[in-house]
């Protein structure tokens, strides 16, 4: 049915004007008349400034569908004039039309000063929207029977109407904008081997990266994730940054510690690529591990840190800022591409607290242009093994691309293919013609091989945000039991900062107080133990061993002071999996206090050993310790997984010892619970070098994440650090992204079940990993021993001491 078909109503003027559109409304009755197509369409109707329009249409409500917009759905969220034209050849002719916008339906009129809508669409008919090359500006609107195209004036126009009606659609995803993403015409010209249309802060950071055309080349699709997934992180942390208020002193008291003090040792300097830590969506104080951070690299920069990561994340949003993202096309002829994060409000970039301290990958030596080779510079100082480790915490795993298949026709890999050793790589084999069972784990899996020829045409990506047919499950996030799951108001609030605030400062907060109001104990710790001494510090507060008064026993308390913490709902959800997740191999809840009111005091077991990241600094171990570690955190990962709790951010820090060579997982903050309506997730979480390649490319996964991080773990256990450490930020997100299964340095010195248990465990194929349960049978961990033996890992606690 033509729209001229459409029958319309009589309006009655029946309500007070609408507010005015809240886009730039007033500017689009001029987009034929500047958009070249001018002289085919009359424009001379749409005069009026915006402003006039709502008033003009405020009667619309006796449009046949009136009925269909609720007092808020009656407010006009955009209007003005487009050129439009319907599919099918009658429909040839391009004509100007006005267009309103209300939160439920798009009203198309003849012109502005129509009375009657000709057309009127239920936004909960349309079934994609995305930008198409029939017009240099041009969005294609799809419902289940009807295709029409507008063309507009310039991308501003275009992107504004589409994330308009995107965001208002619900078959598109309505609840779940996260990952939304506008269309922009980016592409690759192979011949050039250059980008074009690249958004100008990508540009920036490509230029400034150690990625080279030759990567660009051999995987470009890859590199535009990996910007989307970089500056998706720098928002965050911009969004963090708003909300932070440093409370603790900077020192861990480390000088007072005792053997076991855990937070004397020198923890990893941040957690990100992102140069504060990229510990993903954490927006807890960033103190963590800061004052003992190494200097050098990334974990260098201590308060100067602060100003460069503002100026970074700065850059990313200021002029310069990421407006749209995007897919590349073979040839970089418009073809449809993705966009990059909408409604990226520009945060102030003035923190109205001191800023945090996370180390800042920012300070790396600058890194070469993008023609450059793809090392970066070496920093001026030979980086120690502490150093590398202190950045480890920050980063993430390796990834595959979407054409790479690093493993085996099905995803597994051959026991054997460990057995090269890093470093000297082959040249890339595209994916096409590889046999994949052939390809070494020590192969950077992906990208087309002969740059020169330039990649095959990769098929452009589409909005990640789930459409109507897409099999995958609408993302509802549900973090233990919060209605409003961190992750999810997280998520949320990047695309509306505005809501956010809303949600996470006032009304979500006043659920979080009173949930966790419901779940501490009423009586008072400091009646019930005694602190000995501080033993570590975190992100969101200071651990201390203390005696129980009665038994004499020692505990852990962490102790945080809840009015400042910005994410209250992290530590709500921290104590929750904490308190239903008993478990051998999980660092044991024993109770929880609120003090004052906003001090919370989390009782849990004492693992006087502390963090395995300090053992393996301190060691070099055994296979059959590393067999022993691997098995007991198998242990606990299988509890939790068969709970539907995933832990998302497994490595070394958050594995624990006791004395006895207990081994236990810890620092439940990021767990996610699964649930029959979502038994997939889709949110960045973890700390980047230990992310499992489909949470690098965001796209939804599982339990079998933790599968890659405690294979991730294996390697910081065998080689000190996690794959990538070393590499400049931008450039290890790109390996991440198109290396699949990270290389080892020295396999053939590793027996054949330990390269076997990392194949299983770093599988890209995320069918082919393996489970927790089939890891507990895998030969590697039948050489495990016994828990005695893992004590004297603990021994140089007391060489420290002495
Ligand atoms: N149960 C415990 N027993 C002994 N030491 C602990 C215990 N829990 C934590 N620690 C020590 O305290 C340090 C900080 O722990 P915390 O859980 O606060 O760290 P985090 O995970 O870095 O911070 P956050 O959870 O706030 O992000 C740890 O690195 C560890 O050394």
């Amino acid at each position: 049915m033509s729209f001229n078909q459409v029958t319309a109503t009589s309006l009655t003027p029946s309500r007070p004007a609408p507010a005015a559109p809240t886009r730039k409304g007033s500017d689009v009755h001029n987009v034929l008349a500047s958009s070249g197509y001018g002289s085919s369409f009359s424009v001379g109707t749409s005069s009026p400034s915006s402003s006039s329009y709502a008033s003009t249409y405020s009667g619309i409500g006796g449009s046949p569908n009136r009925n269909s917009d609720t007092p808020l759905g009656a407010h006009i969220v955009r209007s003005g004039t487009v050129s439009l034209k319907e599919d099918g050849i009658v429909s040839f002719l391009w004509r100007p039309k006005w267009l309103i916008l209300k939160e439920q339906t798009l009203s198309i009129y003849k012109n502005e000063n129509s009375a009657q809508h000709q057309a009127l669409i239920n936004l909960s008919d349309i079934a994609n929207i995305e930008r198409t090359d029939l017009k240099p500006y041009c969005l294609l609107l799809e419902t289940k029977d009807k295709r029409m195209y507008f063309s507009l004036k310039n991308d501003e126009e275009l992107y504004g109407w589409q994330d308009d009606i995107y965001s208002r659609s619900p078959l598109m995803g309505v609840s779940n904008p996260t990952n939304f993403v506008h269309k922009v015409h980016v592409g690759f010209d192979p011949v050039s081997g250059a980008f074009t249309g690249l958004p100008d802060a990508w540009s920036k950071l490509l230029t400034k990266s150690a990625i080279t055309r030759e990567d660009y080349a051999k995987d470009p699709q890859a590199v535009l994730d990996v910007l989307e997934f970089y500056t998706d992180h720098q928002k965050r942390e911009m969004e963090e940054m708003g909300g932070f208020v440093p409370t603790r002193g900077q020192s861990s008291g480390s000088s007072t510690l005792s053997p076991y003090d855990t937070g004397s040792t020198p923890r990893y300097g941040g957690t990100g690529l992102g140069g504060s830590g990229m510990k993903m969506p954490d927006t807890r104080p960033p103190m963590k591990r800061q004052e003992s951070a190494p200097t050098g690299l990334n974990g260098a920069e201590g308060p100067n840190g602060t100003s460069a990561a503002l100026a970074r994340a700065a850059e990313l949003v200021n002029g310069s800022h990421v407006q749209h993202a995007s897919t590349i096309s073979g040839g970089g002829s418009g073809s449809t591409m993705r966009p990059p994060i909408p409604n990226m409000a520009t945060p102030s970039l003035t923190p109205s607290r001191p800023a945090p301290q996370r180390p800042l990958l920012a300070n790396r030596p600058a890194p070469p242009a993008p023609h450059a080779p793809a090392k970066p510079p070496l920093p001026d100082h030979t980086p120690t093994s502490a150093d590398l480790r202190a950045r480890a915490k920050a980063q993430g795993p390796p990834t595959e691309t979407q054409t790479a298949k690093p493993a085996g026709a099905d995803g597994q890999r051959r026991d054997d293919s460990f057995d090269k050793p890093a470093g000297a790589r082959p040249p890339v084999v595209p994916a096409k013609s590889s046999p994949a069972t052939s390809l070494p784990m020590s192969q950077p899996a992906p990208g087309a091989a002969g740059s020169l020829v330039g990649p095959a045409p990769i098929k452009p990506l589409q909005p990640k945000k789930p459409t109507a047919a897409k099999e995958a499950p609408e993302v509802k996030v549900i973090a233990a039991e919060e209605k409003d799951g961190s992750v999810a108001a997280a998520a949320a609030a990047l695309e509306k900062p505005k809501e956010k605030e809303k949600r996470i400062s006032t009304m979500n907060e006043a659920q979080i107080m009173e949930k966790l109001r419901s779940v501490v104990s009423n009586d008072d710790p400091k009646a019930l133990y005694s602190k000995i001494r501080k033993v570590g510090q975190g992100a969101s507060g200071h651990v201390y061993v203390a005696k129980t008064l009665a038994t004499g026993k020692k505990v852990a308390i962490k102790e945080m002071d809840l009015s400042n913490q910005p994410r209250k709902e992290l530590i709500v959800n921290e104590i929750l999996v904490m308190k239903e997740s008993q478990h051998p191999n999980i660092v044991n809840f024993l109770e929880s206090y609120l003090v004052k009111s906003n001090e919370l005091w989390v009782v849990m077991e004492y693992m006087e050993g502390g963090a395995l990241t300090d053992v393996i600094e301190n060691n070099t171990l055994e296979e059959d310790q590393i067999s022993s570690i691997c098995f007991e955190t198998c242990k606990g990962l299988g509890h939790l997984h068969s709970q539907s709790i995933i832990h998302r951010d497994i490595k070394s820090d958050n594995v624990l010892l006791d004395a006895q060579g207990h081994v236990k997982i810890t620092d439940f903050g990021f767990c996610a619970k699964l649930t029959d309506q979502k038994s997939k997730r889709a949110t960045m979480v973890g700390t980047p070098y230990w992310m499992a390649p489909e949470v690098v490319k965001q796209k939804e996964y599982g339990a079998k994440v933790d599968i890659w991080s405690l294979g991730i773990m294996a390697i910081e256990m065998i080689e000190n650090e996690p794959p990538y450490l070393d590499e400049e930020p931008l450039k290890a997100l790109y390996l991440i992204a198109t290396n699949g299964t990270p290389t080892l340095k020295k396999p053939e010195t590793l027996s054949r079940e330990l390269k076997s248990f990392l194949s299983v465990c770093l599988c890209v194929d995320v069918k082919s990993r393996a489970t927790a349960d089939e890891l507990l049978e895998h030969d590697f961990l039948k050489k495990a021993c016994a828990l005695s033996g893992l004590a004297p890992l603990l021994r140089f606690r007391n060489k420290n001491a002495s």
